[in-house]
């Protein structure tokens, strides 16, 4: 059976546009290094957005349920849809963007293909996809829109937050998202400050006094010895 859920919960758009600025690094490391998608969903074009996720799988080949998905859009969501088992195809091109961006869609996370490339970049849809390939679909098997799915590596839910920007693509739980926002910009406060000293020449080695805690793992400092370096290399050859 496929089902389409309605009335799914979503994350407020002023969190998620929170965490759009902060970008999927800070994103990652403010909720405990967790939460990225594969490193195979690339960017089309470099953008950086962040949008409650809409969830829709589709079945390899077959793009129908992307059309059944744009019915269930609102302002601020971003499409993510996964095959059922892999699969390259062109699922999504210029047609199917403009109508997800008359419904307020952000733009699109797909571990699958995605073609029309050279228009939805003139767009400015952005996409991140696992491969770029014409290769049609068709229309033949329903399957599930807005329900929990798995992809490239993460499980998403419908009104989870998805970052997504040259780094590549993150997911916060919506229950979480307005705490992680909050760590995320204490982070790049503190990101602020520490980059100016380094900016100034300052060593990360004294910033963060990692110098008893390098020798206390044995590293040694010596003073370069001509007569030394001499007899070790006569040593190497014998
Ligand atoms: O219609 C399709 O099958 C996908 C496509 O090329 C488009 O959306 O423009
Ligand atoms: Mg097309």
């Amino acid at each position: 059976m496929a089902r389409v859920v309605t009335g799914t919960p979503r994350t407020p758009l002023d969190i998620v546009d929170g965490l759009a600025e902060l970008g999927v690094a800070t994103v990652h490391e403010a909720q405990g290094r967790i939460g990225l998608l594969d490193q195979r969903l690339r960017p089309i074009f470099p953008a950086k957005i962040a949008g409650n996720a809409l969830t829709c799988e589709v079945s390899p080949g077959d793009n129908w349920m992307i059309h059944v998905a744009v019915e269930q859009a609102q302002p601020g969501d971003i499409l993510v849809v996964t095959p059922t088992s892999p699969c390259d195809d062109g699922f999504l091109g210029d047609l199917l963007a403009e109508s997800l961006l008359a419904h307020g869609v952000r733009g699109l996370v797909i571990d699958a293909g995605v073609r029309d490339v050279a228009t939805l970049t003139e767009m400015g849809f952005p996409v991140w996809s696992k491969a770029i390939f014409a290769q049609g679909t068709i229309k033949g098997t329903p399957t599930n829109v807005q329900t929990p799915i798995m992809i490239a590596n993460q499980q998403i839910r419908p009104g989870d937050v998805v970052i997504a920007d040259v780094d590549g693509v993150c997911v916060v739980r919506r229950e979480d998202a307005a705490a992680v926002l909050q760590k995320g910009r204490d982070r790049e406060a503190l990101e602020t400050s520490k980059r100016a000293r380094l900016a100034a020449g300052e060593l990360g080695l004294d910033i963060y006094n990692m110098r008893e805690a390098l020798a206390a793992k044995g590293l040694v400092y010596e003073v370069y010895q001509e007569r030394e370096a001499y007899q070790e290399n006569a040593a190497d050859h014998g």
